[in-house]
């Protein structure tokens, strides 16, 4: 079942699934939440500050590492090591957590948590009030009222109005704490999500290209709800739930003596040694789980997004297909979470009601004995189950916080993921002064084991149009690559205007350069916003200017919703020669002194790529631009200043068109080829013409 962020949403009925995080993005390519994950996390109801738990209830997430089965010596000693680490990294994300709590500088959100913190006191002391109220009632009614001619209302009306008072005093506590807290959550789930984001946009082209949409999205969204749980039960639940736990045994034991001192004791130990136990055997399922359902999104959002060549080659039942496999892993792992849940339930439930019937006996054994009132056994009775109330809060908590951890650590985890392109220590800006561009003895592969360009060196003049062609898969836009610094050359250099580009900040150069790519990459948005992402302060005007310049104005002008008109995702929507045109108007918006065109016009009929080069051609010429143009039909590059010919990774030929006719290598084969291909006779002649005289070149 496929259901949007916020509909998921609306599926969490707890507070940490409430404060949902301000990262559109993030969530925006999150398609599968199975029925099974949602009712397993979210179905139940976890302790959080907007819902305590019934007894009862229980949240079906597992937190804990996973307990390993009997392992040979050796591996229980790189176990205790993993562990050591597992509690190292938790306690760096708690560490790091606290900083939000208590922000230097942010006295707003200190104040919060502060008053937070007070409310929570306030809402414990009265509640523990209650069961004492509540003895005093049951112990006034135990009169003859027909004798004494009273009524409830002057027998025990004052008691009755404080129960009551203190119950509601307890809980509008508790809702104005959850209240006055919700900000510095979602504070802190906004600057975590805008980090990793951050992060995101900046790792290297290697990371995207290997990254999985879905898989990627689905480990964001948890981590950063889990953020939320995680602040909530530092300040709500863990140390208060401590206190509370304290409070009542302390009770029970002052009024009630030592055997139920022993029971409380006994039954604290018992309760939590089970639930931990219990919690870290059940991890390992939990986390077979989440990672089936990683690869559950990631199989849809990769066929959804493909959703074209699904239906051309009619693959709809082999994607269900792999989508159901990943269910089926994510179904087993949920039923082995889910019947674990029910045997820690189960486990949890027999401690604590054996607690309650040994107290109850004791409490009535003290009735009939005469030491104890009715009151005092309703009160024992009251006492703990507000004991389960905690106690249950410590299980759960206890296992969503490990889960919180869990999932946070693949998100900051995400975070630490290296940059392999990243700016020298006090790199200083590119300084350009006429656009020369060297390739020195450039070697390079995308793997080691495949070397793609071998040795290469070449030098694009300065305001000089330069033409790269070759035979497909040579390395012409490896070259493009290289010099944007998507990667860096395992050997040689690459200057531009005699300084190495990597020691200039990645910002300036970058700036610097300007490329029409292969593939338009366009956002979901409309055809101004797409062009204006060239420039983001352009005007209205100079959006228009740009697309009439790259002769795409008149088409958008016919469009019912001319510039506001959507693309579609990744431009879908509009036509391949169309989403280059937007490419090459985002591009005259930009106005790099450097410009790349990679198959910029591959996708245009003749009459319009011939009018579009001609007039990017004037552009070049009248701004003196250092272009570079990466082609496979000759035709649209023959008039560059100088050719330069790839093969295998090096330069087999360079010279102008004539030159490189006249040598007839393999430029040459290549034209004649062409030529006899596409051109008519006439046509050619005509080329030719302009070749002898440039004079004629619009
Ligand atoms: N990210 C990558 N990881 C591994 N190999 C890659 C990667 N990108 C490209 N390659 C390989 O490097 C080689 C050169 O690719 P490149 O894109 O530079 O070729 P090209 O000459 O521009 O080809 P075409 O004319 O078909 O666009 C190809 O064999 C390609 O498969």
């Amino acid at each position: 079942m496929l259901l949007p962020p916020l509909a998921r949403a609306v599926c969490r009925p707890t507070l940490h699934h409430r404060l949902r995080p301000q990262h559109a993005y993030l969530s925006a390519r999150v398609f599968t939440s199975s029925p099974l994950h949602r009712k397993d996390v979210h179905g139940q109801r976890p302790p959080t500050a907007q819902s305590a738990p019934s007894p009862g209830s229980k949240d079906a997430v597992q937190q804990t590492k996973a307990a390993q089965p009997a392992k040979p010596p050796t591996l229980l000693a790189e176990q205790t090591v993993t562990n050591k680490e597992q509690r190292k990294a938790d306690w760096a994300i708690i560490k790091e957590m606290s900083h939000y709590l208590w922000p230097k500088d942010n006295y707003g959100t200190r104040f919060r948590v502060g008053l937070s913190v007070a409310l929570l006191v306030s809402a414990k002391v009265l509640n523990v009030q209650v069961p004492f109220y509540f003895k005093n009632i049951v112990d006034s009614m135990n009169i003859d009222f027909a004798a004494l001619g009273g009524t409830a209302w002057t027998v025990a009306g004052t008691m009755i109005v404080a129960y009551g008072a203190t119950r509601i005093g307890a809980t509008v506590f508790q809702e104005v704490r959850n209240a006055v807290f919700a900000s510095v959550a979602q504070k802190a789930i906004r600057a975590v999500a805008c980090r990793v984001y951050e992060h995101l946009l900046r790792l290297d082209q290697s990371f995207h290209l290997s990254r999985q949409t879905g898989g990627l999205t689905r480990a964001i969204d948890r981590g950063t709800k889990g953020i939320s749980f995680l602040l909530t039960s530092m300040v709500f639940h863990v140390l208060p739930t401590i206190l509370e736990i304290s409070l009542v045994c302390g009770i029970l034991t002052y009024n009630y003596g030592a055997k139920f001192a022993l029971i409380t004791g006994t039954t604290m130990l018992a309760y939590t040694a089970f639930t931990i136990s219990t919690t870290a055997w059940r991890t390992k399922f939990r986390k077979q789980a989440n990672a089936a359902d990683n690869k559950a999104a990631t199989v849809a959002v990769d066929s959804l997004i493909n959703y074209e060549a699904v239906k051309y080659f009619n693959n709809e039942k082999f994607e269900v297909g792999r989508y159901d496999k990943a269910l089926q892993n994510y179904e087993k792992a949920s039923i082995k979470v889910a019947t674990s849940l029910a045997f820690l339930n189960s486990g949890q439930n027999l401690i604590f009601s054996s607690a309650l019937t040994a107290m109850m006996y004791l409490a009535a054994d003290g009735v009939a004995n005469g030491n104890l009132t009715v009151g005092d056994l309703v009160m024992v009775n009251q006492l703990v189950f507000q004991l389960s109330v905690p106690l249950n809060f410590l299980g759960s908590v206890y296992r969503e916080l490990r889960q919180s951890l869990l999932d946070m650590e693949t998100l900051f985890n995400l975070q630490k993921v290296e940059l392999k392109v990243r700016d020298k220590p006090n790199a200083k800006p590119l300084l350009l002064s006429s656009g020369e561009l060297k390739f020195e003895n450039v070697t390079f592969g995308y793997r080691p084991d495949r070397p793609i360009l071998k040795n290469l060196n070449l030098t694009i003049p300065a305001g000089k149009k330069i033409a790269i062609v070759g035979p497909s898969g040579c390395g012409k836009s490896t070259i493009l690559r290289l010099l944007f610094r998507y990667y860096d050359v395992q050997e040689g250099r690459i200057l531009i205007d005699g300084q190495d580009i990597r020691d200039v900040s990645l910002e300036s150069l970058r700036k610097a350069i300007g490329v029409v790519p292969q593939d338009t990459p366009l956002f979901n948005d409309t055809i101004g916003h797409n062009i204006k992402y060239g420039n983001l302060e352009a005007t209205d005007d100079q959006i228009i200017e740009a697309a009439r310049r790259a002769h795409v104005h008149d088409t958008i002008s016919s469009f019912p919703d001319g510039y506001n008109t959507m693309v579609g995702e990744r431009g879908m929507m509009i036509s391949g020669g169309e989403k280059q045109r937007l490419a090459v108007s985002r591009l005259i918006l930009k106005d790099p002194p450097l410009l790349f065109f990679d198959e910029a016009t591959s996708a245009l009929d003749t009459h319009t790529e011939q009018a579009l080069l001609s007039h990017i051609n004037s552009i070049l010429k009248e701004k003196k631009r250092t272009s570079v143009f990466v082609a496979h039909r000759l035709r649209t590059i023959y008039d560059s200043d100088m050719i330069i010919v790839l093969r295998a990774g090096s330069v087999a030929e360079s010279g102008t068109h004539q030159q490189l006719i006249d040598r007839a290598g393999l430029y040459s084969e290549l034209w004649s080829a062409q030529e006899t291909l596409f051109a008519g006779a006439d046509e050619k002649e005509v080329v030719e013409d302009e070749i002898k005289d440039p004079g004629q070149r619009k």
